[in-house]
């Protein structure tokens, strides 16, 4: 497993002194002027890889991201039976993946799975265990035991499983134990993903191998992060997999076999936000190649919301090319999801006020982020406040100070984007970015290195 095991001091309380190292974030001392490309995509590698631990053949994953995330994933699906195995590749981060599937007439065995804290680990696999026979019981880090859970728990028991305690409890989050009997049924399932769309696309993942297939409805409050879905959708349909999504809050998947493929994974849109924030944050160039021109990740997001602040991007010949203006400007963004911290670190660097709306679903994040964002702005002298479903950031001229990370990592990468415009913050365990990006403090130092004009940046 990668990563450091990292202490989690709740967000919304004054983190107790911290062992954890200190990373000085590197100031801008002028425009920065870089060329930069990231790992591979989580969200489509860690949707692939359990696509591929229930295909029809062997598949091979291109490029995919290897981090804390995506190493738990790879660790769940051989515990479940999956064959991983790295192979070369042409990726800049790593190898290849081949995957030989579960076999789902595999005699039963009980088994545990780490899920760290990663939300698609958590999500995403006990459906998956569902479909063996034996008993798979599901833990993470302290913080995964805060995280929602409820709707998968009670997803499973209502298709029939036997989903527990360790004693046998009833369990509402994490640890819990998933008592798989070779099959599940499926057919109309009724739940409240309003607390996270990964609810929503881990029942989709898995609906094809359901007897019945799945009719999944979804009731209560808005389901957030519908773009996340949507990828789920484009995914499965890329698999051969009919979902009929022409209902809102209605999704249908056809039972039959999910086709084995040959895919080449995108580069983490959403992780490179904090690069291209880097832009705007010292009035310089980043440029990022092999954007690709369709894509399903929300982290394409970011061409509307950095112009909104005030940057010219262009995406010219496959490179995405964002300069920054003389001034980040404020900005009101609703439903920025992932790309929230990253967006709230920008604004805090703004002339002029901000409002994020529609993303209230953070505060069951890798920490409550909102409570966390609000605090870390406001220990660098910034003006931020909660509302019932977001932030309010307002202009304000910030200090040097020490970024708590909360073992988030884009609370981390938002602490290093003000350390670029504010001179002396340090950052609480920068390794926690291994969650989705181990490298990041090397490519941050390297985007720094690429060129700097003598100018002075800050705010
Ligand atoms: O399905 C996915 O890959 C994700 C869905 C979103 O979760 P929520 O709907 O819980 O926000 C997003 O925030 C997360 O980073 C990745
Ligand atoms: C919310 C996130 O992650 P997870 O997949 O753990 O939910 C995230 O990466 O911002």
């Amino acid at each position: 497993m990668t990563g450091t095991p990292a202490a989690n001091p709740d967000a919304a309380g004054i983190p107790p002194a911290s062992t954890l190292p200190l990373w000085p974030a590197p100031y801008a001392h002028g425009p920065v002027n870089a060329t930069v490309t990231v790992p591979g995509s989580k969200s489509l590698t860690n949707r692939y890889l359990v696509l591929a631990a229930l295909a029809d053949g062997p598949s091979r994953l291109r490029a995919p991201l290897h981090s804390r995330d995506s190493v738990l994933m790879v660790e769940a699906l051989r515990r479940l039976g999956a064959t991983v195995t790295e192979v070369p590749g042409d990726g800049d981060y790593g190898p290849d993946l081949e995957i030989t599937p579960i076999d789902p007439a595999a005699p039963g065995s009980d088994t545990a799975i780490d899920c760290g804290l990663a939300g698609t680990v958590m999500r995403f696999v006990p459906p998956l265990a569902a479909l063996r026979k034996g008993s798979t019981v599901f833990d993470g880090d302290p913080h995964a035991r805060k995280r929602p859970m409820g709707t998968i728990i009670e997803a499973l028991g209502a298709l029939g499983l036997s989903v527990g305690t360790a004693d046998g409890g009833p369990a509402s989050s994490l640890p819990f134990t998933v008592n798989g009997t070779g099959e599940v049924r499926g057919g109309h399932l009724v739940i409240d993903a309003s607390a996270s769309s990964q609810f929503v696309s881990a029942l989709l993942l898995v609906g094809a191998r359901f007897t019945e297939g799945l009719h999944l409805e979804h009731v209560g409050k808005p389901v957030p992060s519908l773009d996340h879905i949507n990828m789920t959708v484009a995914v499965l349909r890329g698999v051969g997999v009919q979902v009929d999504d022409s209902v809102p809050n209605h999704w249908r998947v056809s039972p039959g076999p999910i086709r084995a493929f040959d895919q080449r994974i995108e580069q983490d849109l959403s992780n490179a936000g904090p690069f291209l924030a880097a832009a705007l944050a010292t009035r310089g160039t980043v440029r990022i190649p092999n954007w690709p021109t369709e894509t399903t990740q929300v982290g394409d997001l970011w061409r509307g919301i950095l112009a909104t602040m005030g940057a010219t991007v262009t995406l010219a010949d496959g490179t995405l090319t964002v300069t920054g203006g003389p001034e980040i400007k404020g900005a009101d963004f609703d439903e920025t999801s992932e790309l929230a911290p990253t967006v709230a670190a920008l604004c805090a660097l703004a002339s002029g006020p901000s409002r994020l709306t529609g993303i209230a679903h953070l505060r069951g994040h890798e920490t409550d982020r909102l409570a966390a964002l609000v605090a870390e702005i406001t220990r660098l002298g910034g003006d931020a406040e909660e509302t019932s479903d977001g932030l309010v950031i307002r202009p304000a001229t910030l200090h040097a100070g020490v970024v708590h990370s909360y073992a988030d990592h884009r609370m981390a990468t938002a602490g290093a984007i003000l350390g670029l415009a504010v001179e002396g913050v340090q950052v609480e365990d920068i390794a926690t970015t291994s969650k989705t990006m181990p490298e990041f403090p090397q490519i941050w130092a390297a985007m720094l290195v690429q060129g700097q004009a003598s100018e002075g940046a800050g705010n």
